[in-house]
């Protein structure tokens, strides 16, 4: 990557980090049930019968309740787990206990299924540092859900979890980015055109 567009990728990063880090409680718990409500609402729109989501960590915008939502609901849950080699297997939600994966990140206990398995899910809901108009997404840095979803033959709905202010106008972008259809954001589910230059 250009080292131009890698550090404007990384002080980006470094600002919704600081601004997710500083969110009131009250805002925090006001944006969690809205979102959660949004990730229902598209569900259900989609009538998504196996979702691939994540467990957010406390400063990320929250999914869990969704997903304990999704699995309550008989819906397939399917949570990534980093590998070292830069891919994600995924593993099955069942409701029960989690530990942490090679880069710290939460993930359940059970069975080990391999990167193929996202192909069953009809909706992605992914991470995002910040989207924008045309629905090119910034990670957080690994590559993982950029090397994922390039790596579909047929790819469903991806929607990226995001706070309001964290879509944006335009975002730096290389090759390998792999556009969102939509952001799930306490405001609203919002579609984006992914046609945009
Ligand atoms: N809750 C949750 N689970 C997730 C993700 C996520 O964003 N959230 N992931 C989404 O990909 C994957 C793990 N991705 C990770 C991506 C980067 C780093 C990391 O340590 N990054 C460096 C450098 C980032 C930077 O350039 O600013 C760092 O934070 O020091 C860790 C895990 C899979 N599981
Ligand atoms: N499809 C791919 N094939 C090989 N390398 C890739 C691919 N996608 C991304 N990478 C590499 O992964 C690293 C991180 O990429 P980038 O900064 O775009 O990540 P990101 O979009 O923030 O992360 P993520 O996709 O995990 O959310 C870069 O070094 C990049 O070259």
């Amino acid at each position: 990557m250009t080292d131009e567009v890698d550090s404007q990728k990384r002080a980006l990063r470094a600002e919704v980090r600081e601004r997710r880090r500083t969110r009131t409680s009250t805002r925090r718990d006001h944006d969690a049930e809205a979102i959660t409500q949004r990730l229902e609402e598209l569900t259900e729109r989609l009538g998504a019968t196996t979702v691939a989501a994540y467990l957010s960590l406390p400063d990320e915008p929250p999914t869990r309740e969704f997903v304990h939502w999704a699995h309550e609901r008989g819906i397939r849950v399917l949570l990534p787990v980093s590998r070292e080699d830069g891919l994600l297997d995924w593993a099955p939600y069942d409701g029960d206990d989690e530990v942490e994966d090679v880069v710290g990140m939460p993930t359940p206990m059970t069975e080990l299924l391999g990167p193929i398995a996202i192909n069953d899910a009809d909706l992605i809901v992914v991470p995002a540092a910040s989207v924008d108009r045309g629905g090119m997404r910034i990670g957080w840095g690994r590559g993982y859900f950029d090397k994922t979803l390039g790596s579909m033959d047929r790819c469903p709905p991806v929607y990226a979890v995001i706070f309001d202010d964290e879509l944006v106008d335009s975002v730096p972008r290389e090759r390998h980015d792999m556009p969102v259809n939509g952001v799930v954001t306490p405001g609203g589910v919002i579609d984006l055109d992914t046609s945009r230059p």
